[in-house]
């Protein structure tokens, strides 16, 4: 049944989409990549397009292969366009309420047999497969950003998850040179599970003013041979996201050690989400990133 998956849907154009995108293309996949706004899905291609571009320049594809897999890529802001796929991964914003939305628009657009699946960061795949008409055929292929460069994708089976879509995706996942585990469909699965509580903390840090950004961040780098410190880290995925993972774990799981920092908590409802709005624990706006605190 993976053979059979050629024709490769992506709702939202973000950097989890655009990564996807280009790795699924780079393998051979026809990709249509679908956002609300042509903006959005038009910057999402002139992304994927520079980092395809700097994968020639470091030897690790040839220029045809650039050429190859930008041909294999439409941006579309037309859902009816994602109507051929064999495999939809939805990669919007991560709010339950936005997903259940995207899916009950998606699912009579799709064909019956269509795999529909979530990288969803931490959301209870069981739920959202709830949410679809075809529970059987959703579940969870969680990527890791930066896409094009980590290794490591986890597949999440809803409970209601049948063997063939479970094969499906991992044959899938094989064809873009990635290694799988395979996590149970807990609170933020395996990597969010260890990885945010971690982030989370380094926040209190700053917050009790134990340390400044830079201490913090350089404490993690030099001291724990982490390749970003976890405030640039946290900047890097997004405060909306790691903020969600936290809510989520906190929910989920009912123990007050997941209880979100409320200084991300201020972060967000300022707008400042790290790199994608140009602030967050750093200032993007000029030449080199700025510590905020
Ligand atoms: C939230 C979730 O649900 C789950 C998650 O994803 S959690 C986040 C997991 N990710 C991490 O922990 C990332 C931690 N950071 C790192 O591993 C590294 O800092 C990094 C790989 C991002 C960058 O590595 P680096 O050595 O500092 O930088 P650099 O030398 O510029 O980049 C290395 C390669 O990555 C590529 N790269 C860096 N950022 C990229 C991006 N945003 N998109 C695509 N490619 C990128 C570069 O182009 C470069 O590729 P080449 O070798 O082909 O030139
Ligand atoms: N960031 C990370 O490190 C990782 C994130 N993930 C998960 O991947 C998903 C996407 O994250 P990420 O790419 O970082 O987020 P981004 O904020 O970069 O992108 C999300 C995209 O989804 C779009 N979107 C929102 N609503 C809809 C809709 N109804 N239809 C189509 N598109 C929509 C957004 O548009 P607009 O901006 O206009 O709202 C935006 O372009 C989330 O579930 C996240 O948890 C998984 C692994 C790592």
């Amino acid at each position: 049944m993976g053979s059979e998956i050629r024709n490769v849907g992506i709702i939202g154009a973000g950097q989890m989409g655009c990564g996807i995108a280009q790795v699924a293309a780079v393998a051979g996949h026809r990709v249509h990549l679908y956002d609300l706004s042509a903006e959005r899905v038009e910057a999402a291609l002139a992304t994927v397009n520079g980092n395809l571009a700097r994968q020639v320049v470091s030897g690790k594809i040839t220029d045809d292969a650039r050429s190859a897999a930008l041909a294999l890529i439409t941006g579309t802001s037309d859902v009816n366009d994602l109507a051929s796929s064999d495999l939809v991964i939805e990669a919007a914003t991560e709010d339950e309420a936005v997903k259940r939305k995207i899916y009950a628009t998606v699912c009579p657009i799709l064909k019956p047999e269509a795999i529909l699946a979530t990288n969803t960061s931490s959301l209870s795949i069981t739920r959202l497969a709830s949410a679809t008409d075809r529970p059987e055929r959703f579940m969870g292929i969680h990527f890791m950003n930066p896409v094009p460069v980590m290794k490591l994708v986890e597949l999440v089976r809803g409970i209601a998850t049948d063997e063939p879509t479970f094969v499906a995706a991992k044959q899938f996942v094989s064809t873009l040179d990635k290694v799988i585990t395979v996590a149970e469909d807990f609170p933020a699965f395996i990597v969010n599970r260890i990885l945010l509580p971690m982030i989370n903390e380094a926040i209190y840090t700053l917050y009790e003013g134990v340390g400044s950004v830079d201490a913090i961040d350089t404490a993690m780098k030099l001291g724990a041979n982490h390749p970003m410190g976890p405030l640039q880290l946290a900047d890097f995925i997004g405060l909306d996201t790691c903020l969600s993972i936290m809510q989520v774990l906190h929910e989920g799981l009912s123990d007050s050690k997941y209880r979100p920092c409320p200084l991300l908590v201020k972060y967000v409802e300022a707008g400042w989400l790290g790199r994608k709005s140009g602030r967050g624990f750093y200032d993007y706006r000029g030449p080199t990133p700025v510590p905020t605190r």
